[in-house]
C-alpha cells in the first residue's frame, strides 16, 4: 500500500491586519506579528506562538524545489484508507512535507505496544529494567532535558512598555515564523517512520474531552503518549469526521539525505533548532527538534494548556495547570480541591499525598492539568484530561511520596534517571540503601557512579511516565465524564522568604489577585539560570495561550454570575526557609494545612484577618503528633519590609508586563494590599 504524493510543502499562512492578538500578550502589540516563547538567541531556540488570526493561504515555498518529492510511502502498520477523511488529509499533507520512509497508524493495542518497545530497545533508545515489570529506561541527549523556555528572554522579547522587555509574550514576524517552519519540516523525517497517534484528552467520548492527532517520528513519543493519553482506534471511531487538534512533531534529525544534523546520542534531537509553535486559529501545534516531555508529548502542555486555555476562554471554561485531589475527613465527608503550583513545585506530591493526620484520606484525580467548567447548577467541575503521570523523579521516595513509588513499579518509562546493576532505578532523594554489591550508572552513562563526585546520578528534571490507573489512591471518580465538584482552589509556589504557610483570600476578586501575583523560585523543569524568584501567574506563565490581561478578565467574570458557586481560594507555601532549611516538613504533613482549608470551606471560624489575607487563628492548625517542633510563629510572620517590597515589585511587574490590559479590579486589589501592609493590619 502506498500514498501518492504531489504537494511537497506545508501550507503557508498569512495574517489579517488589525485583529486582536492572542498569547501571553500584554498591551498593544503590532498586529502583523506572531508571538513566541524563545530560548536565547532566536536563531538557536525558538518557541513560537502564532496568533489566532492566522488565515490559510497556500503558496509555494522556497524549500519546495530542494525537496525531491517521494512518490510512495510504505504503510507499516494500520490502514490509511480507513482513516476519517480529515485525518487522512492531515497525514498525507504532512507525509509530503516531512518525507518519512514509512507510516505507522497507531491503534493503541498491546501488540503495537510490544512492537514499539521491541524497536526502541533494538535501536538502543531504551533499556529494560529487569527489577520491575515492563519498565524501561531512556536517557536523552544532555542538550535535551527540559521544556523549552526563554533563558535569556530579555534578549528576545519585544518592548511592552518603553524601555521594558516582556516576559509574558515573545513576538516574531510572520515572515520569520514561516521561514522558521519552512526551514525545518520539509524532509525532516527522511529515513524515519512517521507515527500517527489519535488521542483523546479526557475520557473517550466525554462531553468535556477533546481529540488530537499527533504525527511524530519518535517511537519514544508514541510509547509515552500511550501512557499519558487515551490513544488508539477507539479515538478515531469517536472522532469520525469531526475536527481535531493537529499536532506535528519531529525530532529534527533525518537519517538520510543531506548532511545529518543533530545528536550523537541514541536519542535523536536537534537542540540547535528547537521550535515549538502554536497556531490556534488553525488548531495546529508544530514542534521540532526536541524529544523531551512538554516539547514532544503535545497533548500535555501544548494542547491541554496553551491551546486549551484559548478554547476555554472562547467556550466559557478553564484550562489550568492544576492537580485535582479528593480529601476525606475523619467524619467521612469528602471534598475535591484543585491546586496550581509551577512545574516542580509539588503538584504530583500533593495529588498523591499520604496524610499524616489520622483519619484523613486523600485520593488522586490528576497531578498536572485540570479542565474545569461550571455545570448547570453552578457547581465548578473538573476533569483530568490526561491518563498518566509525567512526574519529577528526584525527591520521590517511600517517605515523601509512597503512592508514586507504588505506582511506578510496572509499565513505566523512566527518563534520565540513574540505573542500578540489579536492574533498578536510582535518583537523588530516593532514600534507599544500596547493597554493597550493587553499583549505579548515572544518567550520563558514568559507570560505577559515586555521590562523592558531586554530580547527580539522575538529572534534576528526570521523570517517570506511568499510567494513572496504577496509582493505589486513584479516585473512584477520576474518569467521571462530568468531572468532580471543586470546592477550593489552592495557589502556591516556592517562596523561601516572607510568604506564610497558608492563607485564604477575602473574596473571589482577591483570590484571582492571588493567582495573578503568584511567584516561585525557578526549578529544573525549564531552563533558567539559578534559583531566582520569578513571577509565574496562575503557574501558567509558560502556558498562557492568549493575552494574560484577558485571562484575568475571564477569571474575574465568573463573579458577575450570581448563580455560580465560587470556590474559596487559598495560597500555600511549603518552602519557607530558616537558617537550617525548610521551616515546614511538607509532604504528608501538608495534610495539616488541607485540614484547615477543609474546615474553612465548611465555614468554621478558624481564620483571622491579616495584611495578606485570612490566616489561621492561633492553634487552629492541628499539629498533634508532629515529630519535630515547627516554628509556627516564623512560618506565619509577615515582615513589613518584605511585603512593602513585594507590593512595589508587583506594581512594577503589572505595569510593565500587563499594562493597560490589567483589569481595574486587580489594580484595586494591589492597592488594598498596599494599604493593609501600610496600616500593619
Ligand atoms: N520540601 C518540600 N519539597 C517538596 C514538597 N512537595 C514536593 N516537593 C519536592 O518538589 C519537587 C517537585 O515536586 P512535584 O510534586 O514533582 O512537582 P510538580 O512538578 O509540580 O508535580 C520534588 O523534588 C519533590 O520532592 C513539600 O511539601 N516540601
Ligand atoms: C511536564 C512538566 O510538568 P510539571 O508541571 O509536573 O513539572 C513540565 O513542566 O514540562
Ligand atoms: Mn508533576
Amino acid at each position: 500500500m502506498g500514498v501518492d504524493t504531489k504537494m511537497p510543502q506545508r501550507q503557508r499562512v498569512s495574517f489579517k491586519k488589525d485583529e486582536i492578538l492572542v498569547g501571553g500578550v500584554n498591551q498593544f502589540q503590532p498586529t502583523d506579528q506572531l508571538f513566541f516563547w524563545g530560548r536565547g538567541n532566536i536563531s538557536q531556540w525558538l518557541f513560537v506562538f502564532a496568533s489566532h488570526f492566522l488565515k490559510e493561504a497556500a503558496s509555494s515555498s522556497k524549500f519546495a524545489s530542494k525537496i525531491e518529492p517521494k512518490r510512495r510511502y510504505d504503510i507499516l502498520y494500520g490502514n490509511l484508507n480507513r482513516l476519517p477523511k480529515k485525518v487522512r488529509f492531515f497525514v498525507e499533507e504532512n507525509a509530503k512535507v516531512c518525507q518519512p520512509d514509512a507510516i505507522h497508524i497507531c491503534d493503541g493495542s498491546d501488540k503495537e505496544k510490544e512492537l514499539l518497545y521491541y524497536m526502541l530497545q533494538r535501536d538502543g533508545a531504551i533499556k529494560p529494567l529487569r527489577k520491575y515489570e515492563n519498565c524501561w529506561l531512556a536517557t536523552t541527549d544532555p542538550a535535551d532535558v527540559a521544556r523549552v523556555e526563554s533563558q535569556e528572554k530579555h534578549d528576545t522579547v519585544p518592548r511592552i512598555k518603553d524601555g521594558v522587555k516582556g516576559t509574558l509574550a515573545n513576538w516574531m514576524s510572520p515572515e520569520d515564523m514561516e521561514t522558521a517552519l519552512d526551514s525545518r519540516f520539509p524532509g525532516c523525517m527522511r529515513g524515519r517512520t512517521m507515527y500517527v497517534i489519535p488521542f483523546s484528552m479526557g475520557p473517550v467520548g466525554s462531553p468535556l474531552s477533546k481529540i488530537g492527532i499527533e504525527i511524530t517520528d519518535s517511537a519514544y513519543v508514541v510509547a509515552s503518549m500511550k501512557i499519558m493519553t487515551r490513544m488508539g482506534q477507539n479515538v478515531l471511531d469517536t472522532l469520525k469526521d469531526g475536527d481535531f487538534i493537529k499536532c506535528l512533531h519531529s525530532v529534527g534529525q533525518p537519517v538520510t539525505g543531506t548532511a545529518p544534523t543533530g545528536s550523537k546520542y541514541a536519542w535523536p534531537c536537534n537542540p540547535k533548532d528547537v521550535l515549538v509553535a502554536h497556531l490556534p486559529e488553525r488548531n495546529e501545534i508544530c514542534s521540532y527538534g526536541s524529544g523531551y516531555g512538554g516539547n514532544s508529548l503535545l497533548g500535555k502542555k501544548c494542547f491541554a494548556l496553551r491551546i486549551g486555555s484559548i478554547l476555554a476562554r472562547r467556550e466559557g471554561w478553564l484550562a489550568e495547570h492544576m492537580l485535582i485531589m479528593g480529601v476525606e475527613n475523619p467524619q467521612g465527608e469528602k471534598k475535591y480541591f484543585a491546586a496550581a503550583f509551577p512545574s516542580a513545585c509539588g503538584k504530583t506530591n500533593l495529588a498523591m499525598m499520604e496524610p499524616s493526620l489520622p483519619g484523613y484520606k486523600v485520593t488522586c484525580v490528576g497531578d498536572d492539568i485540570a479542565w474545569m467548567r461550571f455545570d448547570k447548577n453552578g457547581q465548578l467541575r473538573a476533569i483530568n484530561p490526561e491518563a498518566g503521570f509525567f512526574g519529577v523523579a528526584p525527591g520521590t521516595s517511600m517517605k515523601t511520596n509512597p503512592n508514586a513509588m507504588r505506582t511506578i513499579q510496572k509499565n513505566t518509562v523512566f527518563t534520565n534517571v540513574g540505573a542500578t546493576s540489579d536492574g533498578g532505578v536510582y535518583w537523588e532523594g530516593m532514600d534507599e540503601e544500596m547493597p554493597d554489591n550493587v553499583s549505579t550508572t548515572s544518567w550520563l552513562g558514568v559507570e560505577d557512579w559515586r555521590k562523592e563526585t558531586g554530580k547527580p546520578a539522575a538529572h534534576p528534571n528526570s521523570r517517570f511516565c506511568t499510567p494513572a490507573d496504577q496509582c493505589p489512591i486513584i479516585d473512584d471518580q477520576w474518569e467521571s465524564p462530568e468531572g468532580v465538584p471543586i470546592e477550593g482552589i489552592i495557589f502556591g509556589g516556592r517562596r523561601p522568604e516572607g510568604v506564610p504557610l497558608v492563607y485564604e483570600s477575602f473574596d473571589w476578586n482577591h483570590g484571582v489577585f492571588l493567582g495573578a501575583a503568584l511567584k516561585s523560585e525557578a526549578t529544573a523543569a525549564a531552563e533558567h539560570k539559578g534559583k531566582v524568584v520569578m513571577h509565574d501567574p496562575f503557574a501558567m506563565r509558560p502556558f498562557f495561550g492568549y493575552n494574560f490581561g484577558h485571562y484575568l478578565d475571564h477569571w474575574l467574570s465568573f463573579q458577575d454570575n450570581d448563580k455560580l458557586k465560587l470556590p474559596k481560594v487559598f495560597h500555600v507555601n511549603w518552602f519557607r526557609k530558616g537558617p537550617s532549611g525548610f521551616l515546614w516538613p511538607g509532604f504528608g504533613e501538608n495534610s495539616r494545612v488541607l485540614d484547615w482549608i477543609f474546615r474553612r470551606v465548611n465555614g468554621e471560624d478558624c481564620a483571622m484577618k491579616s495584611a495578606v489575607g485570612l490566616v489561621p487563628t492561633p492553634d487552629s492548625i492541628d499539629l498533634s503528633g508532629l515529630k519535630d517542633k515547627v516554628d509556627m510563629e516564623e512560618l506565619f510572620r509577615l515582615p513589613k519590609d518584605f511585603w512593602k517590597m513585594e507590593v512595589e515589585e508587583l506594581n512594577k511587574y503589572f505595569e510593565e508586563q500587563v499594562g493597560e490590559d490589567l483589569p481595574a479590579k486587580i489594580r484595586q486589589e494591589l492597592k488594598k494590599l498596599e494599604q493593609r501592609v501600610e496600616s500593619d493590619l
